[in-house]
């Protein structure tokens, strides 16, 4: 029988740490790291993330978009790169933000989270602004593969409030439902919740939380401190995977080991 996501997940995370380095080729960081903006830039960027996260974390997280700016060069590029991460042992989220009407979003988590496909990760990051019932299909297909999806909760970009918050007719936010939604399966569904969000203030409670894996992105560049994820997370700190990616991106070729390495002593000095 296949693990399910969230045991492999739990696997990952007692043996490297919840950390997760975001694999984010911005055309600057490509610059600086003295790459071309086209694809050879963007392969050799991976490669050596995914060298130096390989040692020091468990976890990393391909931003689509900045492959996608590539067209079929960079989608080649990105098929290297996740099995090149596949290979190094690393647990790959593919941040894909995908969403549709559900006979549209099953393809997607086809082309993501079917094992042998191009495209193959351990999980993607879903938008349910369709309805959360338009993810079933995908949902379905990540459990039978124990693979996982990460569904936008309460994000990390200060507009997000906008509709987040927004209450439903039984009274809890937005936000709060897609949490409510996503510990209906049992660990193996995750959401994404910013950890520049102030959960009371989006209607989330921590504890709530603690049933389900939170991919939490915005530290670093974004505002929020890695240090200052035990009082914003609370009793759900447990359940955090702090993602970074300019923060450690930004120190170059030659100092995103060391980059990694402060981030991971910081987290692991939580009490979790
Ligand atoms: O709420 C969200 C969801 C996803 N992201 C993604 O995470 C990284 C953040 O990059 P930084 O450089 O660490 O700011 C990026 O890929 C976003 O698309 C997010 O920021 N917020």
């Amino acid at each position: 029988m296949t693990d399910g996501f969230g045991a492999r997940l739990a696997e990952v995370v007692a043996r490297r740490g919840p950390l997760c380095v975001g694999i984010d080729p911005h055309a600057p960081l490509l610059a600086a790291w003295g790459l071309g903006d086209d694809a050879a830039g963007v392969r050799e960027f991976g490669l050596r993330v995914i060298d130096a996260a390989a040692s020091r974390i468990g976890i990393v997280k391909p931003q689509i978009s900045f492959f996608e700016r590539h067209g079929s060069a960079g989608y080649a590029v990105l098929e290297e790169l996740l099995a090149a991460a596949r290979a190094a042992g690393l647990l790959v989220i593919a941040d894909v933000k995908r969403g549709d009407v559900g006979s549209t979003v099953d393809a997607y988590g086809e082309a993501w989270l079917t094992p042998g496909t191009p495209l193959e990760a351990d999980a993607m990051t879903a938008v349910a602004y369709q309805g959360f019932g338009s993810l079933d299909g995908v949902l379905a297909r990540a459990a039978a593969a124990g693979k996982g999806v990460f569904v936008l909760a309460a994000t990390s970009n200060p507009e997000s409030a906008e509709v987040q918050t927004l209450r439903t007719a039984s009274g809890e936010t937005i936000a709060a439902r897609m949490v409510a939604h996503a510990a209906e399966h049992g660990g193996n569904v995750g959401v994404v919740v910013g950890g520049t969000v102030e959960l009371a203030a989006v209607g989330i409670d921590p504890d709530a939380l603690r049933a389900v894996p939170v991919l939490g992105p915005g530290f670093g560049v974004q505002g929020a401190r890695l240090a200052d994820a035990p009082a914003t997370f609370g009793a759900a700190i447990g359940s955090l995977l702090p993602s970074v990616s300019r923060s450690v991106l930004g120190a170059g070729p030659d100092g995103i080991g060391s980059a990694i390495d402060a981030a991971v002593a910081e987290v692991a000095s939580w009490q979790r």
